[in-house]
């Protein structure tokens, strides 16, 4: 695979917190424009995984490549409660350099999170929150998604409207690593894997036709 085919790669990881081993030796490499899934049972190291990757944990060992900006969505939303939150987009706009607020806007619309604009951080619901949290990850338009358990708390008609900004986002030549406990709707996925004793292995092979023609296998 050449560098231009990869949108993120992990090499040889490791972390260990004491003598516990939690990554030992991931390898996997995030393609252009994919939504990829990492799934594992609870303990496996995944959120780990994520924090390593996002460069919010520092490996052990090994390396992670990636190419444009990243954008994180972690299991639990890092907020001030006393801000409202339209004052968390504009303090998100100014560390994201952006110009203006349009993706935000475009993005609190579709979630229907407009009317909570006013509204503390502090006192919005478990699922309310957590589609805050996507605004934020996603506001910027980052090249690579990282998203940990991003539907927990989500209502069915929020679930689907998280995969259709999902689609959307991959259409945009935009990739998307996922990972869950368990795995939803295991064809909503381009690529399945399992983290597994530190590792990062294949799951299942999915098999879809990307818009160029080319035909994407695992
Ligand atoms: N900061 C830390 N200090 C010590 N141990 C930790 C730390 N973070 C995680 N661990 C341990 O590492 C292991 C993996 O934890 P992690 O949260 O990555 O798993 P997970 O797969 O995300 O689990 P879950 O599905 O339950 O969220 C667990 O045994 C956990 O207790």
């Amino acid at each position: 695979m050449s560098t231009e085919d990869f949108a993120l790669r992990a090499v040889d990881l490791h972390k260990a917190f004491g003598s516990h081993q939690v990554l030992q030796g991931v390898e996997f490499s995030l393609r252009q424009g994919e939504i990829m899934g990492v799934i594992g049972e609870n303990g496996a190291g995944k959120t780990t995984l994520l924090r390593v990757l996002s460069g919010e944990l520092k490996a052990d060992r090994g390396s992670v490549v990636h190419q444009g900006r990243l954008g994180y969505c972690p299991q639990r939303i890092v907020v001030n409660n006393e801000l409202t939150v339209e004052q968390h987009l504009r303090y998100f706009q100014s560390a994201y350099q952006l110009s203006s607020l349009t993706r935000a806007d475009e993005l609190v619309e579709r979630l229907d999170l407009t009317r909570y604009l006013r509204r503390k951080a502090g006192v919005l619901s478990g699922g309310t929150k957590q589609k805050f949290n996507l605004v934020l990850a996603l506001m910027h338009d980052p090249g690579v998604v990282l998203m940990d358990e991003p539907y927990q708390g989500f209502d069915w008609d929020n679930y689907l409207t998280f995969w259709s900004i999902t689609r959307e986002l991959r259409e945009r030549g935009q990739s998307v690593l996922v990972i869950s406990h368990i795995a939803h709707d295991v064809k909503r996925f381009d690529r399945l894997h399992r983290l597994r004793a530190g590792k990062v292995v294949a799951e299942k092979t999915t098999t879809r036709r990307i818009p160029t023609g080319r035909k994407v296998t695992s």
